[in-house]
């Protein structure tokens, strides 16, 4: 019997990743660059052994149908085949997300599969390789390897794609994001069905690509000089762009509710009365608002006049993954 555990937090992305160049690898068509979080995390462990007639996957205590096993199964064969054995395995995730719908994200989920995986198996990998099996589950999970800002460098083989640390001297330390849950009951389209959609029909895409490069040297460049107003504004810039390519897709979606679009406005108000914040989004109608944590408290009360506090969830920056004791 081979156990392992592991605890991996959410990241969210503020140069995005939306698009693959190879679905199979899950090899990106442009870098992305995240912040990991604190305050949503997945606890993962991993028992592979000769009993085991089938793979099974709990998550919060229940367990899963055949198709989400599925999912798992297909990231534990890649472990299999990449380190030549054949056990199955018993998988239990437990999401530490608020109670709100919709923050799990598969990042934390697939990075702690990654992370569980190499305890349980006493696989000698580093961060690197890490971060390059976590990637084969989930895009985003290769920067949840890493606290702090991360990179994700897009490479052009499994090799050669995998998200490094960015250091910033402790700067994504003075920085939170507030999340404003928007539950408008809809289900949206997967990050992964929504950006594929993208990239196969929509006549935006090629010009969102042209403009990648800029946002992460600008965002880098923010980065170094601890410039919070220029981060903050290409991320609000590049969501808006990434979410713009949506609209031309065929056919047509957006992620974004009214009241996703009521809180964008009510962050261009408080920035219009000096309060520095910044918003983005991905593959749901939450909105994730961007701001110093001296400035925290001021934007809670600025939106407490339009938005019931129990909507507002603070996170800081958080850690990378740890491996844990089974
Ligand atoms: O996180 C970002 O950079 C931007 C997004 O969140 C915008 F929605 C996409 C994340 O996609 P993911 O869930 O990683 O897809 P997978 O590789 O198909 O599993």
């Amino acid at each position: 019997m081979y156990a392992g555990k592991a605890r991996a937090y959410t990241n969210i992305a503020l140069i995005k990743y939306w698009g693959k160049k190879n679905e199979q690898l899950i090899l990106p068509m442009n870098n992305s660059l995240s912040l990991t979080l604190d305050a949503f995390y997945t606890e993962t462990s991993v028992i592979f052994d000769e009993s085991f007639i089938e793979d099974s996957f709990s998550l919060d205590g229940t367990l899963q149908d055949a198709k989400q096993t599925a999912k798992v199964s297909k990231f534990l064969d890649l472990v299999r085949q990449q380190y030549k054995f054949s056990l199955f395995a018993k998988v239990e995730s437990q999401n530490f997300v608020p109670t709100a719908a919709g923050l799990a994200s598969s990042a934390s989920g697939l990075a702690a599969l990654a992370g569980a995986c190499s305890a349980a198996l006493e696989l000698p990998l580093d961060e690197t390789e890490l971060s390059r099996l976590a990637r084969r589950g989930s895009g985003s999970a290769c920067r949840s390897i890493f606290g702090g800002f991360a990179e994700w460098q897009k490479g052009d083989s499994d090799q050669s794609s995998f998200a490094q640390a960015i250091p910033a001297d402790g700067w994504e330390n003075e920085l939170a994001m507030l999340f404003v849950l928007v539950d408008d009951g809809v289900k949206d389209i997967s990050s992964r069905d929504g950006m594929k959609r993208t990239v196969e029909t929509s006549s935006f895409y090629s010009g969102w690509l042209e403009t990648i490069d800029a946002d992460l040297a600008t965002a880098k460049q923010a980065i170094a000089k601890k410039d919070f107003n220029k981060l903050g504004e290409v991320t609000e810039a590049n969501g808006l762009r990434m979410h713009g390519t949506t609209l031309g897709a065929v056919p047509p979606f957006t992620y974004w509710s009214p009241e996703s679009l009521n809180v964008m406005q009510l962050v261009r108000a408080a920035r219009k009365q000096g309060l520095a914040c910044y918003f983005t989004m991905d593959a749901g109608p939450n909105v994730k608002i961007l701001v110093e944590k001296k400035n925290l408290t001021a934007l809670k009360n600025f939106l407490a006049d339009h938005l019931s506090e129990e909507k507002l969830i603070t996170a800081y920056a958080g850690p990378g993954i740890t491996l844990m004791p089974v």
